[in-house]
């Protein structure tokens, strides 16, 4: 039997064969570290049942197939209802993450050009003040008490639709817009990439068959964007609480206590949360084992091996943290369990070698090219470098997505037609190669990589040599230009925590760090930074553009050295 087409199928199917089986469990009030807390519970009959009434709601508020809807609502049970239910009509909803800030929010507003706006009263509010999609939008529904100044109300929505029965599905074919997802932009400016019925329908299997995901497991989605993926995976989904924008300020002691409540075994997570579990897990030792998680799954952005390792310790035995590498516009591309990142690849990673990412994910194909800043029209084989060579990641399968919406010079740049096959294969913008065993090696994104005249250095294979230092919590390596020639320079975070007697020789120290490999001898400038500029959706995505202007700046001080003297001396070094 093929995979239905429609994500929405998944839910129809569920409600049929486990009708009573919770489908999402919501806390009602907040979630008590130290005991059982009160859950609103939709079982998968009832969540179809209310997914097809809100069908017929949207329907009659006039919003149907290939209608374009912002949604802009945080993981509740109405989330998931209205989410399948747009599925269910075959609209096309809009996720943008909020946590983007709102200048950029209404910029990608502005471009994905909803037709209908989705969300709670807060959004709203947001939208009405800052004139968001105000020449596009002609429907409105507020998600909360009422209708606050909108066009409907979703709970009378529900309740005329409820009358209707059963919602008949249409049909949708696998290259239809299913949605349009917006990356995190920490590029430039978010793009919106479309998404077809088709992709997500692989995108459910390849998860099935990469993790071994089974009907009937517990999930604790943190991760938003994933949230859909547990009840068409057939398992049941825990909303946590947090703020779904803010990973990083997640509650630990909350989250545990949800796990613990419910048996969750899996978690899908950004790797802001997976880090936050890791530190509490340090502290509470045995205690604080969570001994029914079979995976973390930790997605869309690099992991430590330091976070993944604290984490594991809580795991039991079996259970792994995987890493699947991918990007919006490719997910997953690759995959890598924490046995193998601890047990072998992470030593290979503190010594200058890049990130392992694992292996493609059955179905996927990965090819690696020259680097070049130009478009790629065509694909060719010759095209492909060998084994061991950086260059950038190019991939091809059935969940590439073909296309960004309205961003015709953003095609251009990631998109490369195969005239033998007719497919549309994606430029990850990473930099990269292949081992000999197949292994994807990430080295970096293409655009942060600096080109000095002693060759060019890529982010991923520079600052883990720092990060081995007790007292680093993160660098960044940005490139600085003088006099045409560009100067490689390491923005440096401390631990907040370090030990007072590596405050002085901090230069030195990172000099000496430097010299113990070949590719990092160059560099020669430090700058200690008090708190680098990251994404807000995983809190560890370094805003490089902004710290080289930073690193610029507080160079420019100091700037010209004597020739042949760098501000220290390095003969001093042992
Ligand atoms: N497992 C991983 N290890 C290392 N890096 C990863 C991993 N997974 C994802 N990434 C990084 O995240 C990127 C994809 O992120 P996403 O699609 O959210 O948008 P973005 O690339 O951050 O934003 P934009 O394209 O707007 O700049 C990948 O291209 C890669 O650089």
């Amino acid at each position: 039997m093929s995979p239905p087409i429609n994500v929405a199928a998944h839910l129809a199917r569920m409600a049929a064969a486990e009708p009573d089986r919770p489908a999402v469990h919501f806390p009602t009030r907040g979630v008590k570290p130290n005991g059982p807390t009160e859950y609103a519970t939709l079982t998968f009959a009832q969540l179809h049942a209310d997914s097809d009434a809100v069908a017929h709601g949207l329907t009659c508020a006039g919003v149907g197939r290939g209608t374009r809807v912002a949604l802009m609502v945080p993981p509740s049970l109405d989330f998931f209802s209205l989410t399948f239910a747009l599925f269910k009509v075959a609209a096309v909803p809009v996720l943008i993450d909020p946590g983007m800030g709102v200048k950029n929010l209404g910029t990608c507003l502005g471009e994905a050009a909803p037709e209908a706006f989705i969300g709670v009263p807060k959004a709203h509010l947001a939208r009405r003040v800052l004139g968001w999609g105000k020449k596009t939008i002609r429907t409105t529904i507020n998600v909360g008490r009422g209708r606050f100044f909108c066009h409907h109300g979703i709970a009378d929505l529900r309740a005329s639709g409820r009358t209707l029965g059963a919602f008949p599905v249409p049909e949708v074919g696998a290259d239809d817009t299913a949605a349009i997802l917006f990356t995190s932009g920490s590029t430039g400016v978010a793009k919106g990439v479309v998404y077809t019925h088709g992709i997500f329908a692989a995108q459910v299997e390849m998860l099935r068959t990469t993790y071994g995901i089974e009907p009937g497991e517990i999930d604790l989605c943190t991760f938003p964007l994933f949230a859909l993926f547990g009840p068409a995976l057939g398992m049941t989904c825990v909303i946590p609480d947090m703020d779904a924008t803010r990973p990083a300020r997640i509650d630990p002691a909350k989250a545990v206590a949800q796990i613990r409540q419910f048996g969750v075994t899996n978690l899908f997570g950004s790797p802001a949360v997976i880090r936050r579990l890791g530190e509490w897990g340090r502290t509470a030792g045995e205690s604080g084992r969570l001994t029914t998680v079979r995976r973390a799954i930790s997605a869309g952005a690099p992991v430590p091996a330091g976070v993944i390792e604290a984490f594991t310790r809580m795991l039991p035995e079996a259970a792994q943290v995987f890493t699947p590498y991918g990007a919006t516009e490719s997910l997953p591309v690759a995959n890598i369990g924490s046995r193998e990142i601890l047990g072998e690849t992470r030593a290979l990673t503190e010594q200058g070698r890049g990130v392992c990412v694992g292996r493609p994910v059955a179905g996927m194909r990965v090819e690696v090219v020259a680097i070049s800043d130009g478009p790629i029209p065509e694909w060719d084989d010759s095209l492909c470098l060998p084994p061991g060579e950086i260059g950038e990641f190019v991939v091809r399968g059935p969940v590439v997505t073909k296309q960004y919406f309205h961003r015709p010079l953003a095609m251009k740049r990631a998109k490369i037609h195969d005239p033998k096959t007719g497919e549309i294969l994606h430029r990850m913008g990473d930099v990269g190669y292949k081992d000999t065993c197949g292994r994807l090696w990430f080295c970096g994104r293409k655009s942060h990589r600096v080109v000095t005249p002693r060759g060019t250095l890529f982010t991923d294979q520079v600052e883990p040599v720092f990060n081995t230092l007790s007292w680093i919590f993160r660098t960044a390596l940005v490139g600085v230009t003088r006099d045409g020639v560009t100067y490689p320079v390491v923005c440096v975070e401390l631990l907040k925590s370090r030990p007072r007697m590596c405050e002085a020789p901090l230069d030195l120290l990172l000099l000496r760090q430097a010299r113990r490999f070949a590719h990092t001898a160059s560099i020669e400038w430090f700058l200690v930074h008090p708190g680098f500029p990251v994404d807000v959706r995983h809190n560890s995505k370094i805003f490089r553009e902004e710290l080289a202007d930073w690193a610029d700046k507080k160079i420019g001080k100091t700037w010209p050295w004597p020739p042949g003297k760098p501000p220290w001396t390095p003969e001093v070094i042992g």
